[in-house]
């Protein structure tokens, strides 16, 4: 993270958070630990942040039993580690205390481990509140309990967000003060700052920017990352 620090320059820092227990995943290595293409997927998620230039503090939160110590292939790379909670709200905003002093941040999944730089670029560069999207390709089906079809959203109008989430620092920790206060949370960090700060905008993600979550998920990360690994 080589970056030039003027006070015209906005301060921007990443919150990767990896706190979580991958119940869906199951097995027995973290799917954030688990080696893809022969690296774990927490440390590709991490490498395209620590080597942006525009990035100066990576935060990287783990389980609380993982930080001290953190996993060898972890140490010695310059992040400020952080110990997570049992929601991944929980697990944000102990990443957010940590990066208090920066302008803007990017809070990005550890366990999408294909992020690109250009995704970046759009979400860092962006004003206010925006995340990485991209446009749904399946038909959209709301369902009551008993598995009804209750509505058929307008396609057009719907993308599936992903991570990274980048946000003015102050109105992010604020949204998240709120959000406790009032005891909300929500499965994105975009969800809080539309409640509690102002809007949030989509830019273009990538198809390729996979969360890992279930095991059926393996072999469609070993098939990026081989494409991506060739160059
Ligand atoms: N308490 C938590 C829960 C999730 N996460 C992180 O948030 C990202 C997205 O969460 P998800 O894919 O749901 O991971 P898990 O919560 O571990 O999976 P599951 O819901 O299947 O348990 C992951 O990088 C995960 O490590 C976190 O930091 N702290
Ligand atoms: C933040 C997120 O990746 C956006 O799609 C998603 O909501 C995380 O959900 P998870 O259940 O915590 O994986």
């Amino acid at each position: 993270m080589s970056t030039t620090s003027s006070p015209d320059i906005p301060r921007v820092a990443a919150v990767i958070v990896a706190g979580g227990s991958g119940r869906r995943f199951g097995g027995p290595v973290r799917k954030q630990y688990l080696s893809i293409g022969g690296q774990p997927v927490l440390l590709r998620a991490i490498l395209p942040f620590l080597r942006h230039p525009r990035i100066e503090r990576v935060v990287v939160v783990l389980p609380a039993e993982d930080v001290e110590p953190p996993p060898a292939w972890l140490q010695g790379m310059g992040i400020v580690l952080a110990a997570g909670g049992a929601e991944r709200g929980d697990s944000v905003r102990a990443g957010l205390a940590l990066v208090a002093d920066c302008d803007r941040v990017l809070i990005h999944d550890g366990a999408r481990p294909f992020i690109d730089r250009d995704t970046i670029d759009r979400v860092l560069e962006a004003e206010g509140g925006a995340i990485a999207a991209v446009p749904v390709t399946d038909t959209i089906k709301q369902v009551d309990e008993s598995g009804a079809i209750t509505g058929t959203p307008d396609r057009a109008r719907l993308w599936q967000a992903q991570t990274p989430q980048g946000f003015p620092c102050a109105a992010i920790l604020h949204a998240y003060d709120r959000a406790a206060a009032d005891g909300f949370a929500a499965t994105d960090d975009a969800a809080l700052f539309e409640r509690y700060a102002g809007p949030v905008r989509v830019v273009m993600g990538s198809p390729r920017n996979l969360k890992v979550t279930r095991p059926e998920d393996v072999a469609v990360a070993e098939a990026i990352a081989a494409e991506l690994d060739r160059g």
